[in-house]
């Protein structure tokens, strides 16, 4: 569903992302690894087509750069790294703004189509009962929650996530990945998501890449892709035996 062939990524006169290839199939949860300042987002980012890249990403049998912005908020969702709401705006008026991309601007009415995606993400995602409250009153897990459901919203084929995860505490952290797990199986659907856990990602992820300085240490199967030599080429060290040290911390 997803191809990116030969994909860089160029600020000024530095190559932050160079010349990766992958491609996605329905069903994948595509994992992007690697250390920070890897290239990470800038990948994602590129495979939004929201910054300019070298190469060719296809969504679908079309270059994503030739997508109208209406239609490709149809395809795709993105789900930031940061989410800073200015106003206190209540819950489903969030979730609503992820139907923009079917309408001619933000105050168009809602159609019957509309309404049942918005209940369908706001149960997906367990806010029903909390629609009518305001960001302010929500804990940063639920105002992430609230952005995920947007994104279901928007119904796209193809969710791309920079690091869901981010500042939630472990509860939180199973929470929003189940969430993703069970809008994927669905069907017609895939996932590509940043992630720093390792755990997490091959817990949730059938397939994935390793980046670091911008190159492709190894991509494929998570198993093979997360062996202790590749961790160790992109990280700069053991990675396996430092996270096994940890675990034995928690034995009793
Ligand atoms: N808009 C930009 N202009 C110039 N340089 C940028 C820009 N965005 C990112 N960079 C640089 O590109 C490199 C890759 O950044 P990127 O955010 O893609 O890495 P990342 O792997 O997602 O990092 P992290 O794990 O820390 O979020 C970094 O050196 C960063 O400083």
């Amino acid at each position: 569903m997803l191809k990116a062939n030969h994909v860089s990524v160029v600020y000024g006169d530095t190559m932050v992302v160079q010349d990766v290839s992958f491609h996605i199939a329905m069903g994948d949860w595509f994992m992007i690894l690697g250390p920070n300042g890897a290239g990470k987002s800038s990948l994602l980012k590129a495979l939004t087509g929201v910054i300019s890249s070298q190469g060719k990403v296809e969504l679908l049998g079309q270059a994503v750069q030739s997508y109208r912005p209406a239609e490709r908020a149809q395809a795709i969702g993105f789900l930031s790294q940061v989410q800073a709401p200015s106003y206190a705006y209540r819950v489903e008026d969030v979730v609503q703004l992820g139907r923009y991309a079917y309408h001619n601007g933000p105050f168009a009415r809602l159609k019957q189509v509309d309404q049942q995606k918005v209940a369908e993400a706001l149960a997906l995602t367990g806010l029903e009962t909390m629609r009518q409250r305001t960001l302010d009153e929500l804990s940063g897990g639920e105002v992430q929650r609230v952005f995920l459901a947007q994104v279901f919203a928007q119904d796209p084929q193809v969710l791309l996530l920079d690091e869901p995860t981010n500042h939630l505490d472990l509860a939180y952290q199973e929470e929003i990945l189940s969430h993703i797990e069970h809008w994927l199986n669905q069907g017609n659907r895939a996932v590509i998501s940043v992630m720093h856990d390792l755990t997490l990602a091959r817990a949730y992820g059938n397939r994935g890449l390793l980046l670091a300085n911008g190159r492709v240490i190894r991509q494929g199967n998570l198993s093979n892709v997360l062996s202790s030599a590749n961790l160790e080429a992109a990280y700069g060290f053991d990675v396996q035996s430092l996270m096994q040290g940890r675990m034995k911390l928690w034995d009793v």
